[in-house]
C-alpha cells in the first residue's frame, strides 16, 4: 500500500501579503474534495499569519522556509521554531539546497535547526540532494548519506517519526529538468535504506520521502506513482493556485 502522500509547495521568496492571502485562498477553494493527500503550503515568513488567517483549520498545513535554532537572543534578522509555531505553521523546511547554496547552511546547522523544531512541535522537511557535477562523478550516494547522516545525527527512532524527507537533485530545481521516474526511484530506495539501517525498519518502512525538482502536473503521476516516492516539493507549480492543484488530484487519484 502507498504510504500518505505529502504534497507540499515551497513558495520561494514570491508574493507579498495580499498575493499571499489570495494564492491561499484559491489553493483552499481548489482543495476543497481531497481528503486523503496532505497538503502544506510554504510562504515566506512575512506572509506565515495572515496566510494562516485564510487557511485557518481547513485540511491545509502551513509551513515556513527556514529558521534559526537559538531559541531567542541578539539573532538580528533570524527567527526561531517557536516564533513560526506561534503562526500557526506546523512544518519547517530545512537545508534547502538554495540555503546551503547561498547561506552557507552546512550538514552541522541543518542538524541543529532539525533538533530545534522537534523542540518546538514543527514537523521538518529536510531537504537533501546532489549537484550535477556531483551526480556525473558517480557520488550522488555518498552526497545523500552524508546529508543524511549528518542532519540526523544524533536523533531518536521516536523523533525521525515526525520528520519528512525531501530528495532534491539541485540539477533539477528551477531548470525544467526532471529527474527521471526510474532515477528519482533509485535514490528514494537508497534513502530509505539508509534511513532502516540508522532507525530501525519501522522508520524505514513508514518515512514520507518527498521528490522535488521541476515537478509539475505533466510529470507528477509517473514521479507518484513510484513506489518509494511518497509526495512532492513543489516550487514553481506551486505559485499558481492551478497547477498546484492539479498536483494534489493527481497525487490523491493515486492513494
Ligand atoms: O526547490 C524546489 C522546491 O523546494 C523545486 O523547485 P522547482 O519546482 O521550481 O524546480
Amino acid at each position: 500500500m502507498k504510504r500518505q502522500i505529502v504534497i507540499a509547495g515551497n513558495w520561494k521568496m514570491h508574493k507579498t501579503n495580499s498575493e499571499a492571502m489570495q494564492l491561499a485562498n484559491q489553493v483552499r477553494i481548489k482543495t476543497m474534495d481531497i481528503t486523503k493527500t496532505q497538503i502544506v503550503i510554504c510562504p515566506p515568513f512575512t506572509a506565515l499569519a495572515p496566510v494562516y488567517e485564510v487557511i485557518g483549520d481547513s485540511r491545509i498545513h502551513l509551513g515556513a522556509q527556514n529558521m534559526f535554532w537559538e531559541k531567542e537572543g541578539a539573532f538580528t534578522g533570524e527567527i526561531s521554531a517557536g516564533m513560526i509555531k506561534s503562526t500557526g505553521a506546523d512544518y519547517v523546511i530545512i537545508g534547502h539546497s538554495e540555503r546551503r547554496q547561498y547561506f552557507g547552511e552546512s550538514d552541522e546547522t541543518v542538524n541543529k535547526k532539525v533538533k530545534a523544531a522537534l523542540e518546538n512541535g514543527l514537523k521538518p522537511i529536510v531537504c537533501v540532494g546532489e549537484t550535477l557535477e556531483e551526480r556525473e562523478a558517480n557520488i550522488t550516494l555518498k552526497v545523500v548519506s552524508r546529508q543524511i547522516r549528518g542532519a540526523f545525527a544524533d536523533l531518536s527512532a521516536e523523533q525521525m517519526k515526525k520528520v519528512i524527507v525531501a530528495y532534491e537533485p539541485v540539477w533539477a530545481i528551477g531548470t525544467g529538468k526532471t529527474a527521471t521516474p526510474e532515477q528519482a526511484q533509485q535514490v528514494h530506495q537508497e534513502i530509505r535504506q539508509l534511513l532502516t539501517e540508522m532507525f530501525g525498519s519501522e522508520i524505514g518502512e513508514k518515512m514520507v520521502i518527498q521528490y522535488g525538482g521541476s515537478v509539475k502536473p505533466a510529470n507528477a503521476e509517473s514521479l507518484l506513482s513510484q513506489p518509494d516516492i511518497d509526495g512532492a516539493l513543489v516550487g514553481g507549480a506551486c505559485l499558481k493556485a492551478d497547477s498546484f492543484s492539479e498536483i494534489i488530484h493527481i497525487a490523491e487519484k493515486l492513494q
